[in-house]
């Protein structure tokens, strides 16, 4: 388990050291417009779950969301004080 600066802290050095296999690395090499897209696609995903799944498989996407949310922020060069400073 992780929290929300925890995963983006470990994301910063996933990219830093362009991790082997990493879905970061990929994701943030393919640019903005295809985070994007997964944004959008996540987002969706979680409102069919809140509607029509379990509290467990919405909290799953949710969570999705969140990593997506996290790799767009990594991939413009958005920190975290960033954001939380609109909170
Ligand atoms: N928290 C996440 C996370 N959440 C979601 N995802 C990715 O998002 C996908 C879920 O989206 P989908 O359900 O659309 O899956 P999919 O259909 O296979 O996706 P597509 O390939 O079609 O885009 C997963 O298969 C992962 O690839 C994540 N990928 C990584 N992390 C964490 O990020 C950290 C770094 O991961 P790597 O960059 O992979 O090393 C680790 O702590 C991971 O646990």
């Amino acid at each position: 388990m992780k929290t929300f600066d925890e995963l983006h802290a470990e994301l910063e050095r996933t990219l830093a050291e362009r991790r082997e296999g990493s879905r970061t690395v990929e994701l943030v090499d393919a640019g903005v417009h295809a985070i994007g897209k997964k944004i959008v696609e996540e987002a969706a995903e979680v409102w069919m779950a809140a509607e029509h799944e379990t509290d467990e498989d919405t909290a799953l996407e949710i969570s999705q969301l969140l990593y997506h949310l996290q790799v767009l922020m990594l991939a413009k060069g958005i920190s975290l004080q960033d954001v939380y400073r609109h909170l």
